[in-house]
């Protein structure tokens, strides 16, 4: 079975996931397209045969559309993903579910009451070859109880747009989402130590920042955010445990010998960087759902998680102490295996 999709916000990465899911993804179809830019829809829509829908509510609607994917801005998530599910259409959301903790509960008590799974968020790490390594040797307790987990998440620059809040909001969620995950552990309170700012950024953004996280368990996490780096998308990660230390792989690049140097490039975004994670993300995506399956990847739960937390970081940032997370209970209908 074929499983036609509908994207909604023909930017940046739905033009990038459009491409996708038309040249390498397997058994899928994108059919509809819209953007608040209706010139923009109607050219990523007619480069792929699809229909350019008006706006998100008509592209959900539609017969020709089994599932929906959400790749605009975030404040803009939750109508369509609430949309989404009042029709029982599968949903995938890019990052962030939602830009509010109130609005990402609406989608969880939305799900629920429909009875079934229909939301998948993009957090597209846990689909990277080298995470899940990583996962795998954590889980089989290769380095013994994870006890300290460093982190880095540089870009090399980031647009006037980025302001202080996003390095948790937009950058440092990835690393909240993929550690929760890695650690099979809740995070329960951030702290953000600010170094000294970088000349090379706009006068309002603070850069660098240092997360700092504690789990449930008490794991310890640090995380460099620095989005000014200059030199280019580097993601670190090391884990250190009782027995052993477990580093994420540096990405395969040739290493060229010239003079009298070595010298191997370093991914320049997010797209070369994870390029091959959101194939798998989308191929995953798409097989469970051409399978009558529920979505087994990020869920509203963790979706909602992930804001929390990061909201935690905010305020940690703004009043520069250690700020708890407090996060609803997990219902049942998210807990692991349950589904
Ligand atoms: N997983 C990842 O690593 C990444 C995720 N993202 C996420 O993807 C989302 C989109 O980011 P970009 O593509 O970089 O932004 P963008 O600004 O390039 O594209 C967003 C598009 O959505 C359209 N749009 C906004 N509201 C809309 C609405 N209500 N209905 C229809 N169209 C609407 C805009 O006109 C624009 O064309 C964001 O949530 C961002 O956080 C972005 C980059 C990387
Ligand atoms: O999601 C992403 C962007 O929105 C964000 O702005 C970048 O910092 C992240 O590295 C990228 O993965």
């Amino acid at each position: 079975m074929t499983v036609r999709v509908g994207v909604i916000g023909a930017g940046m990465i739905g033009q990038d996931h459009v491409r996708r899911l038309t040249e390498v993804v397997h058994g899928a179809e994108v059919t509809a397209v819209t953007d608040l830019d209706a010139e923009r829809a109607a050219t990523v829509a007619a480069a792929v045969g699809a229909w350019a829908a008006a706006d998100g509510a008509e592209l959900i609607g539609l017969s020709e559309v089994d599932a929906v994917l959400v790749t605009s801005w975030g404040p803009t998530h939750a109508e369509h993903v609430l949309a989404a599910i009042a029709a029982g259409k599968p949903v995938f959301c890019e990052k962030p579910l939602a830009t509010t903790a109130e609005d990402c509960l609406r989608i969880v008590e939305a799900e629920i009451a429909y009875g079934r799974r229909l939301v998948q968020v993009g957090f597209m790490r846990r689909y990277d070859a080298g995470y899940r390594e990583l996962k795998r040797v954590l889980d089989a307790g290769e380095i013994g109880t994870p006890l300290m987990v460093h982190c880095a998440h540089r870009n090399p620059t980031v647009p006037e747009s980025y302001h202080s809040e996003m390095a948790a909001q937009d950058t440092a969620v990835h690393e909240i989402d993929v550690l929760r995950w890695l650690l099979s552990d809740e995070i329960v309170s951030a702290q953000v130590i600010t170094p000294r700012p970088t000349a090379k950024r706009f006068e309002h953004l603070r850069d660098p920042q240092i997360m700092l996280f504690e789990t449930a368990a008490g794991v310890r996490i640090d995380l460099e955010v620095f989005v000014n780096c200059q030199y280019g998308y580097d993601i670190q990660c090391e884990t250190v445990g009782e027995t052993g230390l477990a580093r994420l792989p540096e990405p395969a690049r040739l290493a060229v010998r010239s003079g009298d140097a070595t010298r191997v490039a370093v991914p320049q975004d997010w797209k070369e960087r994870f390029g091959a994670a959101f194939d798998v993300e989308f191929q995953e995506w798409i097989d469970t759902l051409a399978a009558g399956g529920e979505p087994t990847g990020p869920s509203s739960w963790d979706g909602y998680a992930a804001t929390v937390i990061s909201d935690a970081a905010v305020e940690a940032l703004k009043s520069g102490r250690v700020v708890g997370v407090t996060m609803k209970d997990r219902p049942a209908f998210y807990a692991e295996g349950a589904r």
